[in-house]
This record gives C-alpha cells, structure tokens and sequence, in this order.
C-alpha cells in the first residue's frame, strides 16, 4: 500500500470461496481499473495497491500449488485514463506499463479506452501486448500496424492453454463490445460478424476442452455481445462449462446463464478484486464420473481491495503478506508519483461532492457545482456573449472529497483530452432544447426510485423534523423521526400521495459504507458487509447558460439590441429573466456528433466547419483545476 493511503478498517468478512483440489480452479479478476494500480489514497476500504495485489496472487498461487487446484488472472481492459499514475506523465502510462507488466496475468484483453486515442492503442500494441505475449487476446480487435501500416490482428485472435496443477484445458477468448468511437488506426469487429469467422467456428469446435472462457471488455448481462458468445458456443458444444469475465459498466455483478455458464463483472478503479471458483471440473489428467461430470460448482466473491480483507483471504499477517516483488512494485509506484508531483495541491475542497452518490441536483452533488459554479465563473469570463455550455457527465468520472485537491485529483474526476467548441448565433428556442435532446429519458420518478431500493420505509409527514419541501427528491443530511433518535436517510422524497420515503435508512446497518451487490447467486458476494451505499442516475449531459438567466417569460432581445451592445461594451449581459434572439452554443468536443444531430431534428443544420475553438483547447481537467485554484484556498492560505 502506498505511504499516504489511510489504513484499513475492520469489518465483518466472509469466507473466500476458493475450490481445492483436482477438477479445481480459482480466478482474480480485475477490470476498469482506469490507471488506479497505486488504489485509493482517501478511501480505507480499496487502499491497496498493485503491489499489493501481486503479493496477494502470490500467496493464492502458493494455496493453489499446495491443493493441487489452479489459479488464474484475468483482466478485461480499461486500464487507463483516470488517474495521475498514468494521465500526468508525458507520453501517458509512462510509468503504469511498467508497474503493471510486474503481475502474471494469464488472459488480458483491451477495453474502449485503450483505443480512444490512436496513440494510445499504439502504445497499448508496442508494449502492453508484447508484455503480455502469452495472454494478450484480441478476438474482435485490429489495428494498423505502426510498422507496415497494414492492418494486423491487435493480437492473437484465441489462446488454448492446460492449466499447472489440475491439467484442466481451457479454451480462451478476449471480446471488445461493439465499440465504435475508436480512432481510425484500430478496427473493432462487430460480435456479429466475428463469431461467423472460419477461426471462431473451428475453435469452439476444438476437441479436448473442459472450459470456455470469455473474458471480454463486455458487461455480462443485458448484453447482446455477451449472449451471442454464449449461444454460439452452446450451439457447437452443448454441455462444455463456460465462465464469462466482463466489464465496461463499472459494477459488481455476477450472471447465470445456467448451470454451466456463469458470467462474473468486478467492478472499477481498482475497488474491487473479482474472484471466481469452478469445482468439479474435467481435465486431461482426470475423467469425471457421470454424477460429478453433470456439476461443476461456480462460486463468487467480491473482494474489497483493501489490506484487512487481503491479509484475511490469505491467510497472512502485517509481516508474511507482502512478497519482495509486491514492496518493489508499491515503491516503484511511490516514486511515480513523487516524480510526477501528484500530491501538489491546487486547493482544499470545503465538502464532498459526489457524481452519483447524491442524487443530482444537490447541493453536494458534483454536477451541480459543475453547472452552477465551475461552468458559470470559467465561461463567463471567456465568452463575450450570451451562451449555452454543455457538458456529458461522462466526461466527469469521479467524486471529490473534503480536503486537498490535488494534480491527482484533477485527473480521477476528468482526465479525457478534449477541449470545447461553438457554434455561434444559434437560434436559441433550437439551442435551448438541445439538452433535452441529450437527456431523452424522462426525469427519474420518485416510484422508479422506490422499486430499485431494499426496504423503503415509508413515513408520515408529521413523524419528520425538519419539514419536507414539496413534492420530489431531497438531500437532507440528517432527520428524526418521531420516536426514534436522528439518523442519516440515504434518499428521502415526498410523493404525490403526502407519503414520505427514507430509502435505506435503517440506523442499525453496518458501520463500514460500500457495496452491497445483489447478482443472480444472492446478495451475499461482497466479502465485506457494508452499510449500502446508494448510487443515483444521473442525466447524460448537463448546461450553464451564461451572461443570461431565462426564469422568466420576459421577451426575447432582439439580435441588432445584442449587437449594439456588444459593439459599445463588449460583453453582452442580458438583465434576469430576459432571453436571447440567440445564443452561442458551446459543448464538449466529446458530444460534438450528438449535438450536431440534435440541432438536425430542430431543424438547424450545422457541419463541423460551422464550429470553432474555444478556451484556446482547455480541456475539462483544465477547467476544474483552475476554477479550483481560484476557489478554493486552504486553511492557511486564506
Ligand atoms: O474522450 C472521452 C472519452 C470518454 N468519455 C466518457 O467516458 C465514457 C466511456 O467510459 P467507460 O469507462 O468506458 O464507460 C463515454 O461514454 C464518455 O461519457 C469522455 O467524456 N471523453
């Protein structure tokens, strides 16, 4: 673990499913780590780092050679963009690659992210592949290659390995969803397309393989990818054991498509470190009986990556846990980070401010302080005339929390490339719809809200203190009922029918806050017992508008007015509650495409061309870092 991060704490653990013996083999499973291998450095409960992690396979590589069962790495892509470890060096991943080629991971693919950015598929391709010779799969991925320019698998398209202990054949595939905003230096074949190939029909044909294993930047469940591997392979082998590792979608989730497929997602950013067991398993060395060959047992587990959780699934303490390559690995990353300055700080939070653990708007939520301050005070000091920004959520990824915000911090919560763009003098009763476009589902329901969570208790008005605001959604940090002492509610909401709903607010759950994952085996996976966190939808995209505030159904000023005053003074400032004849549109390049198409159906069309920098290429990373600097001193400083 790294010097800075916070200890862990203890919790209630379960036991870690691992399957022994001949027939045996047990999984780690990482995915979307984002560049997170130095873990989490404010969060106790996923502070542990790579280093830590080849420690831990270590040690379960020992269990495994000791009960003569297997162990297995998987890692199914998006390892970068995301943190200071890889996004502050110049070139990118200039210190991960080498931290991160330390593990013996025995099937890695490459996610969407990999592939963004045409350099960094290539960097990806010149040394993470080779790295990795033995495992990289690309089953659906080509590129250009740098060399020749011509058109080469990314790398081999499957992998047929025996495993060291048990002798149990796998046959292996690396899948990418049906990924289309790659750069053009890569190819991403469709599944569809893919799974017709001659190479794909023979492997799953191949004799002699006692599992199917797909690991794929894909998520396991409502995944028409997912599924059309599955049926495919079911249609050449009927009753051959299938194991599915997944991701994309950043959760904990864990899906039977029946007895003999299941299908495990471990989650993101290094949170969490998948782990899947299959029993009774065929192999070369052993024939199965006819019981025990119709049940292959699959068990799972969702290991918070933390030391306390780690030293207990090992069997190790403080002094036996930590294996010299882990030390070494942990140091290397160390010095990354010193190297790169990555604990300078820009300024000090007051608060948290949550992406999707507030609902949006609130007063804590991060979106709101992005469209309400950050937004507002960058761009109106840049843009002259009255405007409408818009941003994707997406393009924020992370949380900030109270205290130092530093280089680091600036590359978890944004770390993408993009700057912003206009379109000048957009009629703004087209402009002023765009976001709607954006958003096409509707605003989430209270009832919708009601039928995701675990026991909502409902309560009367008169039983809270404080009062509710009308109908809707509301943060409130603490409230009492009537007869009981004041907690902490995670969602509380008035319905139409005067009911009010504290979603999950039982003052008597476990102390320790973090996942609580309900899959198809239950809802016991998550080694730690958490106090659940509850996690909210959030809108695509979000808006400012500057130098006006539409609240009021004042007329729209005229353009010549506009002009005029723009000529006189500059910026054109429009009085409260006045609307524009029009507005510029500025947007992150990120949904360029999705914009210019909304305009489309509201009857405006532009081209690229019609489009324009502006704020000299500042990306969001940028904008945030500097409305920071600007906003918020530390103690101290002030
Ligand atoms: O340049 C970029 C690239 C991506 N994004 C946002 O990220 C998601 C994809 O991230 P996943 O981790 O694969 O879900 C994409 O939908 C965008 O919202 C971006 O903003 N800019």
């Amino acid at each position: 673990e790294q010097p800075s991060a916070p200890s862990p704490i203890s919790a209630p653990l379960r036991e870690l499913p691992w399957s022994k013996g001949r027939g045996s083999i047990n999984f780690l499973h990482t995915t979307d780590t984002h560049g997170w291998h130095g873990g989490h450095l404010k969060e106790a409960q996923y502070s542990a780092d790579w280093g830590d992690y080849i420690s831990f396979a270590h040690h379960l590589r020992q269990r495994a050679d000791e009960d003569g069962s297997d162990l297995l790495l998987i890692d199914t892509g998006d390892r970068v963009d995301g943190n200071g470890l890889y996004d502050a060096s110049d070139p990118k991943g200039k210190y991960t690659f080498d931290v991160f080629k330390e593990q013996k991971i025995d099937v890695i693919t490459s996610g969407n992210h990999e592939l963004y950015l045409a350099n960094s598929s290539i960097r990806e391709y010149d040394e993470v592949v080779p790295d990795f010779r033995d495992s990289y799969i690309a089953s659906n991925l080509d590129i250009y290659s740098p060399k020749s320019g011509k058109l080469e698998p990314f790398a081999p398209r499957y992998r047929k390995f025996t495993t060291k202990n048990s002798g149990i054949r796998i046959l292996a595939f690396g899948f990418l969803f049906n990924f289309h905003g790659n750069a053009n230096n890569t190819v991403v074949q469709s599944v569809q397309e893919t799974i017709k190939e001659k190479w794909f029909q023979d492997a799953i044909r191949e004799k002699d393989v006692d599992l199917f294993l797909v690991a794929g930047h894909v998520p396991v469940r409502d995944s028409e990818e997912s599924d059309l591997i599955y049926k495919a392979i079911r249609n050449a082998k009927w009753d051959t054991p299938i194991v599915f590792f997944g991701g994309h979608t950043h959760i904990r989730d864990y899906r039977k498509w029946e007895k003999k497929a299941w299908g495990l997602e471990s989650g993101r950013y290094m949170e969490t470190l998948g782990f899947l067991s299959i029993n009774g398993l065929s192999s070369g060395k052993r024939r199965l009986d006819a019981t025990t060959a119709k049940s292959p047992v699959y068990r799972r587990m969702y290991i918070d990556n933390n030391l306390f959780s780690l030293h207990h699934h090992s069997g190790t303490n403080h002094s036996s846990f930590p294996t010299e390559m882990g030390k070494n690995v942990s140091e290397k990353i160390e010095k990354a980070r010193k190297k790169m300055n990555l604990d300078e700080a820009f300024g000090c939070a007051p608060q948290d401010y949550w992406l999707n653990r507030a609902p949006y708007p609130a007063n804590d939520s991060f979106l709101s302080l992005l469209d309400t301050h950050i937004l507002p005070d960058t761009f109106t000091a840049a843009l002259q005339k009255p405007s409408i920004v818009i941003s994707n959520s997406g393009a924020i990824r992370f949380d900030i929390f109270k205290g130092p915000f530093t280089i680091d911090s600036t590359f978890l919560v944004s770390p993408f490339t993009s700057g912003f763009r206009a379109i000048r003098n957009v009629p703004y009763g087209a402009a002023s719809q765009v976001l709607q476009y954006l958003n096409n589902q509707g605003q989430i329901l209270l009832e919708d809200l009601v039928a995701l969570s675990v026991d909502p208790t409902m309560y009367k008005l008169d039983d809270l203190t404080p009062p509710l605001p009308p109908v809707g959604l509301h943060t409130l940090e603490r409230v009492t009922v009537a007869g009981h002492k004041a907690f902490a509610p995670r969602l509380i909401g008035r319905s139409e029918s005067e009911q009010i709903l504290l979603v999950n607010g039982d003052k008597d759950a476990p102390a320790l806050p973090g996942y609580t994952t309900r899959d198809d085996a239950g809802s016991d996976g998550d080694d730690t017992i958490h106090q659940e966190i509850q996690f909210y939808d959030v809108p695509n995209c979000i808006a400012a508008n500057i130098h006006f505030s539409p609240s009021s159904n004042k007329p729209l000023v005229s353009e010549e007015h506009a002009e005029l005053r723009s000529r006189q003074g500059g910026t054109v400032h429009l009085a409260e509650g006045t609307k524009p004849e029009t507005v510029d549109l500025v947007y992150n390049v990120f949904v360029q495409d999705w914009v210019l198409l909304a305009l489309q159906y509201l009857g405006h069309d532009y081209g690229k061309e019609a489009t324009e920098e502006v704020l000299e290429g500042q990306t969001m990373t940028d904008i945030i870092s500097g409305w920071v600097r600007d906003n918020w001193a530390c103690e101290g400083e002030k």
